[in-house]
């Protein structure tokens, strides 16, 4: 895994805002098929962060690459599924049914109103059938409970045949039993898709067993490459504002 290129190269990242420090000389790689929970504080700086990876914030200093190419030169944003923070959350009379919100995911790719192609619906199907929602396809969106609406998003992202799908605090609102089957649908787009996925979470208590590497981004980030075995990464982590009591607790009911 070490020898390809990386999806993610960043060095050095910082943030500075009206004298600020948001993110303070962040580096970190990540590798085709990780799975990885960024987890932090409050304002620590996880949505700035990725909003810096996606070229949606400029650093002040350091550099992001994509593919091992500079932001400015990459092209295949198709690549990359991104679900914001709170891009579930719709009126309930938005006009729009779920396949019309999936569909989007391969409208971006064709030109201004042209149709969507055999392929393009069925990669549509594909990530219905994928995020379990294909019953739903005729509903309004805003009719949705919070968890199905998660799947749409998600659904969305997948239509355009990500290789990473990058979520943001995706499981807001959304009730338990909900949140569990989110966690296993994710696993199995990473494990028999080769999806990687980075997901940021305030819950740490429901974090994954599937997880890979854990960052814990609180101005400056933390790195446990093995986060189910390092108890000084807990350590660490409770340093940094985390509650590493959940953490612990958690590890212990598995
Ligand atoms: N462009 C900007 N201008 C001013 N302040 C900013 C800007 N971008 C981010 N910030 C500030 O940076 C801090 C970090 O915000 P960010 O949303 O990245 O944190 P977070 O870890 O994602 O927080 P949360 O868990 O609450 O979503 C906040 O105090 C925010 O107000």
């Amino acid at each position: 895994m070490k020898f390809s290129v990386p999806i993610f190269d960043i060095k050095n990242l910082s943030f500075v805002v009206k004298e600020q420090t948001i993110l303070s000389n962040i580096s970190f790689e990540i590798f085709s098929s990780e799975y990885i929970a960024i987890i932090g504080p409050n304002g620590g700086g996880k949505t700035t962060l990725i909003r810096m990876l996606l070229g949606l914030e400029t650093p002040t200093s350091g550099e992001v690459k994509i593919y091992g190419k500079k932001l400015t030169d990459f092209k295949e944003w198709h690549k990359i599924g991104y679900v914001p923070q709170r891009a579930s959350h719709v009126d309930s009379s938005f006009p729009a049914s779920v396949l019309d919100i999936v569909n989007m995911g391969r409208t971006s790719q064709r030109k201004l109103f042209s149709p969507l192609s055999k392929e393009d619906k069925e990669l549509v199907h594909d990530a219905m059938a994928k995020m379990d929602i294909l019953d739903l396809a005729e509903k309004m969106v805003g009719t949705l409970s919070g968890g199905q609406r998660q799947r749409v998003m998600i659904a969305r992202a997948l239509a355009s045949k990500p290789e990473i799908l990058i979520l943001d605090e995706p499981n807001t609102g959304v009730d338990v039993a909900s949140q569990k089957r989110f966690y296993a649908l994710l696993s199995k787009l990473n494990k028999e898709d080769g999806i990687t996925i980075v997901f940021i979470t305030h819950d740490i208590g429901v974090i994954a067993d599937d997880i890979a590497r854990l960052f814990t981004i609180n101005q400056k980030a933390i790195i446990c490459n093995n986060p189910k075995q390092t108890l000084s990464c807990e350590e660490m982590s409770s340093l940094y504002g985390i509650d590493a009591h959940l953490l612990h607790n958690h590890k212990h009911e598995h």
